[in-house]
C-alpha cells in the first residue's frame, strides 16, 4: 500500500479540535531508535502517524545507552592522554577529574538531543503521546500515565497498523543482596564516582564500563563466568582483550560467578562462588538485557511471544497478528541502534513508501568501546570454519602514538579469508580507532571484496588502518571443520 499525501500536521490539528483524533494509519509504541525512524519515515510518506513514549524521547541509545556511554568513554580517554602528554613535551600540572562536571555536561547534551527528537517528529507531522501504551485489542491502544507523564489522563486511539518498538531493559541477577547492585541505567546518574567498582559480566556493557571507571581512576574488578570476556566474538580477539584488561587497570576474575552481595559499613562485599570476596563501593550488574513486554498487555491483541521476546525478522517485522509489527531490541535479535533504525525504516517504506531498499544485516559491524576498542565485521574465524577453508592474516604492532609514551598494549588486526574464492569474510581489530576503521571496511565486506582487492589498495601512511591493506604473509590456513 502506498499513501502519497501531503504532511498531515494541519489535518491532525483540525481533527484534534473536532475531538476525533482517534484514528491513525500507524501507531508506534516506543520512541527509541527504531520507533522514531519508523514514525518519521511513515509520516514523510504521507501516513497519519502517532507515537507514544513513556520515559524519554529518543529511547535507550540517546538517554541511557550509546550516546552518554560514548561521552563517558571520551572522558576516560582524556585521562590517558593527559598521562601520556609529558612524553610529548607537555608540562602537565597535577590534574583531577570532577565527576559531577562530567555528569551535568552529559545531561545537558542529552536534554538537547531529547528536544531534537521531539521537534524532528513534530516537524514530520507525527502526533506525540506521552504515557504508557498498552493494547486494548489488535487495533486499539490505550495510553495511560507514566514516569514522564504521571498525571496524564487515559486516552484511547485506533490504528490500522501498530508497531511495537519498546526496546529492552537491564536484567538483574536473582542473587541475595541483588537490590544493592546498580545496572547501566543507574551508572549514568551516580552522585559520585565510586573508588572501587566490581563489574559482573563481560559483555559489551561490562567491558565498556570497566574501561570507563578504570580510566577515570576507580579500582575495577571484573567478574565473568567464562575463561575469556566477550562471548561470541572472535576467539583470538577475546584472548587479546583479556591481556589488555590488566594493562588498563582492571583485575579480571574469569571463570567465576557471583553468589551474594553483602552490605557492610564501608561499602559492599561481593561473594563469589568458591569462596573469594571482593570488597567494593559499587557492584555493577552488566548481565544482559531483556525485551520490554510486560506492560503492553500483548494478550489483548493476541500477539505471541517466544522466550521473552517477540519473534519478528529484522527485514520483515511481522508478528503472528496481521497489522502488528515488532522492531528493535524487543525482538532480541541484533540489539544495536543502527539495526533498530534499519528495521524501522524498512517497515515504514514497505507500508507507506517505496519498498525495495536493501540492507545487509549479516554484515552489521559491531564495536565495544573499551579503552583499546574492539571492532568487528563479518565472520569470526570460528564461524567461518564451519563452512569454509579459511586463510587467516594477522598483524600485531605497537601503535605509533604509544611509542614515545611507552604505553603498553598492542593493536591486533585480523582478516578471515575464504581460501577458495579469496573473498574477505571477516575483519577484526583491537586498538585505537578500531570502530572508525572497521566502519569503512564494513563496506568492503558487504560488497564481498576479495583479498586481492585489499592487496591492490594503496595504504594511507602513517596510519594503523594501512595494515589492513599490507598484510601480505599468510598467518595460517585453517581447513573447514569436519561434520
Ligand atoms: C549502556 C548501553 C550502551 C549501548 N551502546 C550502544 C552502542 O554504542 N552502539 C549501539 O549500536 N547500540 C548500543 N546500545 C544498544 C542500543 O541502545 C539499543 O539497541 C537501541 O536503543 C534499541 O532501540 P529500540 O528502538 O529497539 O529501543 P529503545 O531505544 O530502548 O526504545 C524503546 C522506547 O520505548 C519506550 N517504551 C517501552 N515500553 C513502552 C510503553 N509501554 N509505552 C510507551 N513507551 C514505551 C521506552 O521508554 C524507550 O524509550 C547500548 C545499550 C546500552 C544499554
Ligand atoms: N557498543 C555497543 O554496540 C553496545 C554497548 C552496550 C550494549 N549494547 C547492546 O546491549 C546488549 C546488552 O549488553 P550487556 O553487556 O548487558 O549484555 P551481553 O549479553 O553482551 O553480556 C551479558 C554478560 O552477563 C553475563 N551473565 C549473564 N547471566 C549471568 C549470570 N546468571 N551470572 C553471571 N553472569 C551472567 C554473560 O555471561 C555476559 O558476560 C548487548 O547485547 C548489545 O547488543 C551494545
Amino acid at each position: 500500500m502506498s499513501l502519497k499525501r501531503p504532511l498531515p500536521s494541519a489535518e491532525v490539528s483540525k481533527a484534534r479540535k473536532a475531538g476525533m483524533m482517534q484514528d491513525f494509519d500507524l501507531f508506534v509504541i516506543g520512541a527509541g531508535s527504531g520507533g522514531v525512524r519508523c514514525a518519521r519515515i511513515a509520516a514523510q510518506n504521507g501516513a497519519r502517524v502517532a507515537i507514544a513514549e513513556r520515559r524519554h524521547w529518543g529511547g535507550t541509545c540517546v538517554n541511557l545507552g550509546c550516546v552518554p556511554k560514548k561521552l563517558m568513554v571520551y572522558a576516560a580517554e582524556y585521562g590517558r592522554e593527559i598521562a601520556d602528554a609529558p612524553s610529548y613535551g607537555w608540562d602537565v600540572k597535577p590534574v583531577a577529574h570532577d565527576w559531577s562536571t562530567l555528569i551535568s555536561a552529559k545531561d545537558r547534551e542529552i536534554e538537547r538531543l531529547n528536544r531534537i527528537y521531539v521537534s524532528m517528529l513534530e516537524k514530520a507531522g507525527v502526533t506525540l503521546f506521552t504515557g504508557d501504551a498498552s493494547f486494548v485489542d489488535a487495533h486499539t491502544v490505550e495510553i495511560g500515565p507514566s514516569e514522564l507523564a504521571p498525571d496524564a489522563s487515559v486516552q484511547r486511539v485506533r490504528a490500522k497498523n501498530i508497531v511495537i518498538a519498546t526496546g529492552s531493559t537491564p536484567t538483574r541477577l536473582n542473587i541475595p543482596g541483588a537490590e544493592h547492585a546498580i545496572v547501566s541505567d543507574d551508572a549514568f546518574h551516580l552522585a559520585d564516582r565510586p573508588e572501587r567498582v566490581a563489574v559482573i559480566g563481560s559483555g559489551y556493557i561490562g567491558i565498556e564500563f570497566a574501561g570507563i571507571f578504570a580510566g577515570l581512576g576507580s579500582k575495577v574488578d571484573l567478574v565473568f563466568r567464562q575463561q575469556l570476556p566477550l562471548r561470541g566474538f572472535d576467539h583470538e580477539m577475546r584472548a587479546h582483550l583479556s591481556e589488555l584488561l590488566p594493562l588498563n587497570g582492571i583485575k579480571a576474575h574469569p571463570g567465576r560467578s557471583p553468589e551474594r552481595i553483602e552490605k557492610v559499613a564501608d561499602g559492599y562485599r561481593l561473594h563469589l562462588e568458591g569462596g573469594d570476596v571482593i570488597e567494593t563501593d559499587c557492584v555493577f550488574m552488566a548481565t544482559g538485557r531483556h525485551p520490554n513486554l510486560a506492560p503492553l498487555k500483548l494478550g489483548n491483541a493476541g500477539v505471541a511471544t517466544w522466550d521473552g521476546r517477540i519473534p519478528a525478522k529484522p527485514d520483515d517485522a511481522t508478528t503472528n497478528v496481521a497489522g502488528i509489527y515488532a522492531i528493535g531490541d524487543v525482538t532480541d535479535t541484533y540489539n544495536l541502534t543502527p539495526t533498530a533504525i534499519a528495521e524501522g525504516h524498512i517497515l515504514a517504506e514497505r507500508l507507506f513508501g517505496e519498498p525495495g531498499r536493501e540492507w545487509s544485516f549479516a554484515t552489521t559491524p559491531k564495536a565495544v568501546f573499551f579503552s583499546q576498542p574492539l571492532a568487528t565485521v563479518g565472520l569470526s574465524e570460528e564461524e567461518a570454519v564451519q563452512s569454509h577453508d579459511v586463510d587467516i592474516y594477522t598483524s600485531s604492532f605497537t601503535p605509533m602514538r604509544q611509542t614515545l609514551s611507552g604505553r603498553k598494549g598492542k593493536t591486533l588486526m585480523k582478516l578471515v579469508v575464504d581460501a577458495k574464492s579469496k573473498i574477505v569474510l571477516g575483519a577484526h581489530m583491537i586498538g585505537p580507532d578500531a570502530p572508525e576503521i572497521i566502519q569503512g571496511l564494513a563496506i568492503a565486506i558487504t560488497a564481498k571484496l576479495t583479498k586481492r582487492d585489499f592487496d591492490r589498495t594503496i595504504g594511507l601512511h602513517p596510519t594503523s588502518a594501512e595494515e589492513f591493506v599490507t598484510m601480505r604473509s599468510l598467518t595460517r590456513h585453517v581447513p573447514r571443520k569436519a561434520g
